[in-house]
């Protein structure tokens, strides 16, 4: 077996934060510039502490997934990333730049709540969509093909159309300013697998161009199969943000520090500060499926 770094998660008693933020680091080399930035973000709503702690760094051209159970802040995030909500606390950039308006350009939304009127007819919500950003109305077709949508739907009134179809048209409203970062709210929850197909397809060949794309989902499924890194958030707080790879490692005991692992001869290996091979650790488990590390995370035995 070729020698491959793969990614651990250690879970031992120097998970401190000066840790968490190497771990952060982790699988982003091959990324340079950052398009969002979230550094200690706190949002309390009706004076409940909604955001704690929101550390979130995501690069330019990944497809980055925010994971975590229901109620544990995701939207919230979303809603003050984008200054629908005030921020009580923290830093918020878009390709290191405070936000501002401006950056509405820049970004591309999808919500579950859909947010089109549902008594317009779809071309017609589109082509309010062109002239809200000051676009060309022949945008209204370009992925036309690639989300498999029929000429006849455009005629129909929102309301007609299918929850999928609803979302397909969604899509094309998010991406019709052609911005540099999609948001996207649980997409594709509720759908059948052939439209997950279709918007997974779509998604890679935006980050093929060059988009930075952040998505929220619940289909751990999903979120392995397309994203390069992943934001785990509970209770209103980042635990870690880790790159996907094919295998998870989760060590158990207390190994010094987050630095390179290594897997050879199916055996795994630790390296020391000065960069070489040495420590074995005996007690570790290898997690394959994204949804095995969720449900340790929700467990609390990843913290
Ligand atoms: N307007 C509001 N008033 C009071 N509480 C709110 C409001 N909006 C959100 N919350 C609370 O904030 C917490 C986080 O909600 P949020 O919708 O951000 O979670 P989420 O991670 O997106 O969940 P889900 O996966 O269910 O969509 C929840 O406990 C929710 O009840």
């Amino acid at each position: 077996m070729e020698d491959n770094i793969i990614y651990i998660y250690c879970n031992n008693k120097q998970n401190n934060s000066k840790n968490k933020e190497k771990i952060r680091n982790w699988g982003v080399t091959k990324f340079k510039m950052k398009a969002i930035e979230i550094k200690k973000l706190k949002k309390s709503i009706n004076g409940k502490l909604i955001l704690k702690e929101i550390n979130l760094n995501i690069y330019e051209g990944e497809i980055y997934s925010l994971l975590g159970p229901n109620g544990a802040g995701k939207t919230t995030t979303i809603y003050t990333l984008l200054g629908l909500l005030k921020k009580d606390d923290g830093e918020i950039k878009i390709f290191g730049e405070e936000l501002s308006k401006k950056h509405f350009k820049e970004i591309g939304l999808m919500f579950e709540i859909e947010t089109y009127n549902l008594e317009w007819s779809v071309i017609d919500n589109l082509k309010h969509m062109c002239y809200l950003f000051g676009v060309d109305e022949h945008r209204i077709y370009d992925y036309v093909e690639m989300l498999d949508l029929k000429r006849e739907d455009f005629r129909k009134k929102f309301k007609q159309l299918s929850k999928g179809t609803k979302r397909k048209i969604s899509l094309i409203g998010a991406l019709i300013h052609d911005p540099k970062i999609l948001i996207l709210d649980e997409p594709t929850s509720g759908l059948d697998p052939e439209i997950q197909v279709v918007f997974k397809k779509l998604l890679l060949d935006l980050k093929k161009r060059g988009k930075t794309v952040l998505f929220v989902s619940h289909n751990l499924y999903e979120v392995q199969e397309i994203s390069d890194r992943i934001g785990f958030i509970k209770s209103g707080e980042t635990i870690f943000e880790i790159p996907v790879s094919e295998k998870f490692y989760l060590v158990e005991g207390d190994y010094p520090e987050f630095q390179t692992y290594r897997v050879k001869n199916s055996k795994l290996y630790v390296f020391d500060e000065k960069m070489f091979l040495k420590i074995k650790p005996k007690n570790y488990q290898m997690i394959e499926k994204l949804e095995d590390l969720y449900a340790k995370f929700i467990e609390g035995r990843v913290s």
